[in-house]
């Protein structure tokens, strides 16, 4: 049996913990709280405040901080990374996609990049690494025997301008697996008009 082979069974062990996912921590409130927090980051995009104004909201903000910091908890119990049920699995630092398709073929997702994430009069070139690298994450997850894969280099080519606030279609796949390394291809897609595309090479590693 050729590496790839050996490697195209897929996993043989399960999945790590925190990638399980789960659809009850945080609450059933959880998505909206999410949502409400991606909602400031791009409110706060397009304000040009005075500065008793911009003192006000810094203070309401510090509050919400300050209750949220008070029900902390480890890293691996947070919700956010964990909810498959949310956009992005609930972690707000990730533009929110929708996973429409996943399996060993790779995964397909939608992706509607907002406010928060525009560059010049369209997405930001580094946002849409960030979709490619969460994507090539889910897409290497299927095919790693065990463990997970780690980024060693994913390279973009930026194709056309990538629009915010509309749905785009994102597809990441495993193209070869040679021992530990996987060879990783992406596409962002806004309609039939090619995006963007993406290589990538992934690197199995043990659980930490
Ligand atoms: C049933 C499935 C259900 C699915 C459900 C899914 C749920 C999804 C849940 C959750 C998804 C989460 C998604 C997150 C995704 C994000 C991933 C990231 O962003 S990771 C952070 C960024 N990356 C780093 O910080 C790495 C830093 N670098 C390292 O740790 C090492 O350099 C590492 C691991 C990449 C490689 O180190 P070494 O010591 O293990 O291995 P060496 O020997 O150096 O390399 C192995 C082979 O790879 C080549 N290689 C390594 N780096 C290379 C490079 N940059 N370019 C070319 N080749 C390279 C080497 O030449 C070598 O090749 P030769 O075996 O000799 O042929």
């Amino acid at each position: 049996m050729t590496s790839t082979q050996q490697a195209d069974a897929g996993r043989t062990s399960e999945l790590p913990k925190w990638a399980r996912g789960n659809s009850h921590r945080g609450g059933p409130g959880f998505g909206e709280l999410i949502e409400q927090v991606r909602s400031v980051m791009d409110a706060s995009r397009f304000i040009a405040p005075g500065d008793d104004v911009a003192r006000e909201l810094t203070a309401d903000l510090s509050r919400i901080v300050e209750r949220m910091q008070a029900i902390a908890v480890p890293v691996d119990d947070a919700a956010a990374d964990s909810r498959e049920d949310l956009p992005a699995r609930g972690n707000p630092s990730l533009p929110p996609f929708e996973i429409i398709d996943l399996g060993s073929e790779g995964v397909v997702a939608e992706i509607v990049f907002r406010a928060f994430h525009l560059g010049r009069l369209s997405a930001h070139g580094g946002n849409i690494s960030l979709l490619f690298d969460e994507l090539a994450g889910y897409a290497t997850m299927h095919r790693v025997t065990s463990g997970f894969a780690r980024t060693a280099f994913l390279k973009v080519d930026y194709r056309s301008l990538t629009p915010i606030d509309r749905p785009l279609r994102a597809r990441v796949w495993v193209e070869e697996i040679d021992g530990r390394k996987l060879h990783v291809l992406g596409t962002l897609h806004d309609g039939d008009r090619l995006c963007a595309d993406m290589t990538a090479l992934f690197i199995q590693v043990p659980d930490a």
